[in-house]
């Protein structure tokens, strides 16, 4: 992973957005108000509206000097020259989308509650480890859960930590403090009254404790 991005912070997800133009005028929000990373997520979406809402995207993210990431399609990050892909279980091979995408691209990979499955993706070529789901979500109800735990002893494998469900601003600082790097949110962020406002107080849980 390229070492220019900063590592540490909100790693903003987007919603099902269908209208493309309000998920761009959504995301400009977010990252006006300081989000890190942006992961493109639109599960219902088609193949050609993944694509054209990708694309859109990408040089809203370049203007922030953001990395844009695209949800379980490592082919579509390549086509649209994005910062790298995050894969889950059902999504490829990590080790042929690190071939693909190259040594400098962004490649997470979900270890839901799973201390052997990120063992497995760092050694593949996983830039980051995602485990979850910490407190119940909105977006994911049935989510496996995982333990603050699992997040400290992943300190280990020398990558980025994820931290992802159910995460609100009142909730996040013990994952910060058990050593999440980034945590990663759509529902506390997008559906959020005030987005903006949202994203400050997740990256005020970031600093040091008054
Ligand atoms: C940062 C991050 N962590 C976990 C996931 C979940 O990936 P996956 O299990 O493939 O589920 P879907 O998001 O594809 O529904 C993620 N997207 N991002
Ligand atoms: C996409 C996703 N993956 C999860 C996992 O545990 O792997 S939880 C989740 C949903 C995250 O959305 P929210 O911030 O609204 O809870
Ligand atoms: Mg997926």
């Amino acid at each position: 992973m390229n070492p220019r991005w900063p590592r540490r912070g909100l790693y903003a997800i987007t919603p099902d957005e269908a209208d493309t133009g309000r998920l761009l005028a959504r995301v400009e929000t977010v990252l006006r108000a300081g989000a890190t990373w942006l992961q493109y997520r639109n599960k219902p979406a088609s193949e050609d509206l993944r694509a054209e809402q990708a694309l859109a995207l990408q040089p809203l993210c370049r203007s922030f000097d953001v990395p844009l990431i695209i949800n379980d399609d490592w082919a579509l990050a390549a086509a649209i020259g994005a910062a790298g892909a995050h894969l889950g279980e059902d999504d490829g091979e990590i080790a042929l989308a690190r071939h693909e995408l190259g040594p400098e691209a962004i490649l997470g990979a979900s270890c839901y509650d799973d201390a052997g499955l990120a063992r497995q993706a760092v050694f593949a070529g996983a830039s980051y480890v995602a485990f979850g789901a910490f407190f119940p979500s909105p977006t994911k109800p049935h989510a496996r859960r995982a333990t603050l735990d699992l997040l400290r002893t992943a300190a280990v494998l020398g990558v980025p930590r994820v931290a992802i469900g159910g995460i609100t601003p009142d909730n996040a600082r013990p994952l910060v403090e058990a050593g999440a790097d980034l945590l990663a949110v759509i529902s506390g962020v997008f559906d959020a009254p005030d987005p903006a406002a949202a994203t400050r107080a997740y990256i005020s849980c970031f600093e040091e404790p008054r």
